[in-house]
């Protein structure tokens, strides 16, 4: 099955490179305005495939992105150190509005991927300017986030963080949320676990771990100049559940009726992801804290759906 990448950066480039090495998909296209840029990464990349799948990868314009699956988006303007992911908006809105009129008209049937930041209002802008129905129209959400915090979880309680089920919901952003509530380790609530095992989640400790998920991508901007690695493969994981019709549950972002009273805004909550998109959202039960910072995050990020003037 075909997959397009428009945007052929770090981030692009970064995904095709795990689903390349993973074997998610067998053909994948590199669309970037640099054409330059697109050639070499394909190049590059592919010269990876023959230790590891049979992954075809090329570069191409947007007439070789017809009958793909999917097509990623992951072009426009990224942070610089110290910025936020909410000052990248108008730019990477004037970029999408040329990147979706080329995609439609070339894989008008394609789920659009949504990478670019900030990844929900430009979910949310991409679900509009396509008119596609919001379940073809995923955003990555914080699938990147929900990786950090397993992963910082894993580290903690010194087991593999894919025993580790716990989520971030909200905005991939300043106000996501972690979900303690419902996190288990090895099927256990997690704080019973790592009461159980002597690595306990203290309140301390819970705050420092959320605030590290948070904080991850300024800490990792300021050391190499952006992230990539991390977005890659959570790309290529929401790839995988759509080309395999897994109807796995990801923490992925798409534009949602309501969300804690708020209307028409994309979000992530735990969706279910198969080969139509999204199948279902999931509003799980929180806790009053939760709930509440859920609410502000919705809040905030609605501001901004309501007003773009697409
Ligand atoms: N969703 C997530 O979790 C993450 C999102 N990002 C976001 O992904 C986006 C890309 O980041 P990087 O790859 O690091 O940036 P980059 O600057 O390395 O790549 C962006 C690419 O977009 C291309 N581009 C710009 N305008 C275009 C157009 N009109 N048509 C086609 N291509 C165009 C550029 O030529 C460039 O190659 C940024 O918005 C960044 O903030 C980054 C990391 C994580
Ligand atoms: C850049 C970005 O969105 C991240 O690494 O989380």
């Amino acid at each position: 099955m075909k997959v397009g990448i428009v945007g052929t950066g770090m981030v692009g480039s970064s995904a095709a490179y795990a689903m390349a090495l993973l074997g998610v998909g067998n053909e994948i296209v590199l669309v970037d305005a640099n054409q330059k840029l697109a050639l070499a990464q394909a190049q590059d990349i592919a010269h990876a495939t023959p230790y590891a799948t049979t992954t075809s990868v090329r570069a191409g314009g947007y007439g070789d992105l017809a009958d793909a699956s999917i097509v990623i988006i992951a072009a426009g303007v990224s942070q610089k150190p110290g910025e936020d992911r909410l000052a990248l908006l108008e730019r990477n809105v004037e970029v999408f509005r040329k990147v979706i009129d080329g995609i439609m008209e070339a894989a008008p049937g394609a789920i659009l991927l949504i990478a670019s930041n900030p990844v929900d209002i430009m979910t949310f802008a991409a679900q509009r300017l396509s008119g596609l129905p919001a379940s073809r129209v995923i955003g990555s959400g914080t699938i990147l986030d929900t990786a950090r915090f397993r992963n910082l979880l894993g580290r903690h309680l010194e087991i593999a963080a894919r025993s580790v089920h716990a989520d971030i919901l909200g905005e991939h952003g300043d106000s996501e949320v972690a979900i303690w509530s419902w996190a288990t380790a090895g099927s256990m609530p997690i704080i019973a676990f790592a009461e159980e095992i002597g690595r306990p989640l203290d309140v301390e400790t819970r705050k420092r771990i959320a605030v590290e998920v948070r904080d991850a991508a300024y800490t990792i901007i300021e050391g190499k100049g952006s992230t990539y690695y991390g977005i890659g493969a959570g790309l290529a994981r929401i790839v995988r559940a759509i080309l395999a019709n897994e109807r796995a549950v990801l923490t992925v972002s798409q534009v949602t009726p309501e969300i804690t009273g708020v209307p028409e805004v994309a979000l992530s909550l735990p969706h279910i992801v198969g080969a139509q998109g999204v199948a279902a959202a999931i509003m799980p039960s929180l806790d009053d804290d939760e709930r509440a910072a859920l609410q502000k995050s919705a809040e905030l990020i609605g501001s901004y759906c309501g007003n773009l003037s697409l």
